[in-house]
């Protein structure tokens, strides 16, 4: 659905973005995460077509996004900073909206007033950061996009508006197969929205994962043994960090859960406990693996 091909881009001769490339499917989320400055914004708004790359090549549906009226109407990049007429209502907004975007919907739209619960001749300008953010989800999902580019959406949205905003968006996704971008500071955030997950450092995607094989394929255990198990059964293990609580071994191993779990039976444990990890754990692991510290990374 969105092909990222070897993107590039700088501003005088700052190289915002360097050389990025990934794919993202028809009806995935895509959370891509990184620290201040690391180039999210700028290629978020290279992929919505809005500022051209150096090099390299953005493709929704098979065609370039840049300067493509037709892409762009199924297209929808809500930015950090929001953006409105001066003194519109929500209803003069979504007069503008019904006319730029030929899938808007006024059914749905009228359906999300239950979610959003905002008087429509209400002037934009005097509602506060959070109702202000509810207006552009109300005025994008209204406007039925086929690829949705969220710049840090949640900001400014209390906890109970949070859940209901994703799951207004995990229902575009599961009916009509919306695909989302979504950039974030924080994984703990994107954690339970997205099935895929990138991490941009310095204008360069360090890492790159499918959330469903990295929380089946990392494990934290925690083991205690009457003796100490021979070499061979550490070297058999994948181990991406280790600690020790005494006589309790606490590890992050990667690998299939069934031939771990036979594996560290056949030693024949005293204590033997499989623990869930967080997605930032994962990370934490991963990223150390390949060199690097995920705290400087994001927050
Ligand atoms: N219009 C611009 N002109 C010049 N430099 C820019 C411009 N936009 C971004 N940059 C620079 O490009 C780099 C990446 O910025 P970008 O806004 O893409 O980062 P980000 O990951 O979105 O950061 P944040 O999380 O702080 O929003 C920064 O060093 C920034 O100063």
């Amino acid at each position: 659905m969105i092909e990222v091909v070897s993107i590039k881009k700088k501003f005088d001769s700052m190289e915002a973005v360097k050389d990025v490339s990934l794919h993202i499917d028809k009806g995935s989320i895509y959370g891509l995460l990184g620290s201040n400055g690391a180039g999210k914004t700028t290629l978020l708004k290279i992929i919505a077509g809005i500022y051209k790359q150096d090099s390299g090549e953005v493709l929704i549906g098979g065609e370039p996004i840049f300067e493509n009226v037709e892409k762009k109407q199924r297209t929808i990049f809500l930015a950090d900073l929001l953006y409105f007429f001066p003194n519109a209502t929500i209803k003069q907004m979504a007069d503008f909206y019904r006319s730029i975007y030929t899938s808007w919907n006024d059914e749905r739209f009228q359906k999300l007033k239950e979610a959003f619960p905002i008087d429509l001749n209400k002037k934009i300008e005097r509602m506060s950061k959070g109702m202000q953010r509810q207006v552009a989800f109300w005025l994008t999902l209204s406007a039925m996009p086929d690829v949705l580019i969220l710049d840090e959406p949640l900001d400014g949205l209390d906890a109970v508006m949070r859940q209901k905003v994703k799951n207004l968006l995990v229902q575009d996704v599961a009916e009509r197969g919306m695909t989302i971008l979504i950039s974030s500071h924080n994984l703990r955030e994107v954690e339970d929205l997205c099935d895929h997950v990138g991490i941009l450092h310095d204008g360069t995607l360090m890492i790159e994962k499918d959330l469903d094989d990295l929380k089946s394929d990392v494990h934290k255990v925690q083991l205690a043994f009457k003796n100490t198990p021979p070499p061979a059964f550490f070297e058999a293990l994948d181990i991406l960090y280790k600690e020790e609580r005494g006589s309790v071994f606490l590890y992050i191993v990667r690998g299939k859960k069934d031939l771990l779990v036979s594996h560290i039976e056949n030693y024949k444990p005293i204590i033997f406990d499989l623990l869930p990890l967080t997605l930032e754990e994962i990370f934490i692991y991963e990223m150390r693996d390949v060199g690097y510290a995920i705290e400087n990374i994001i927050v």
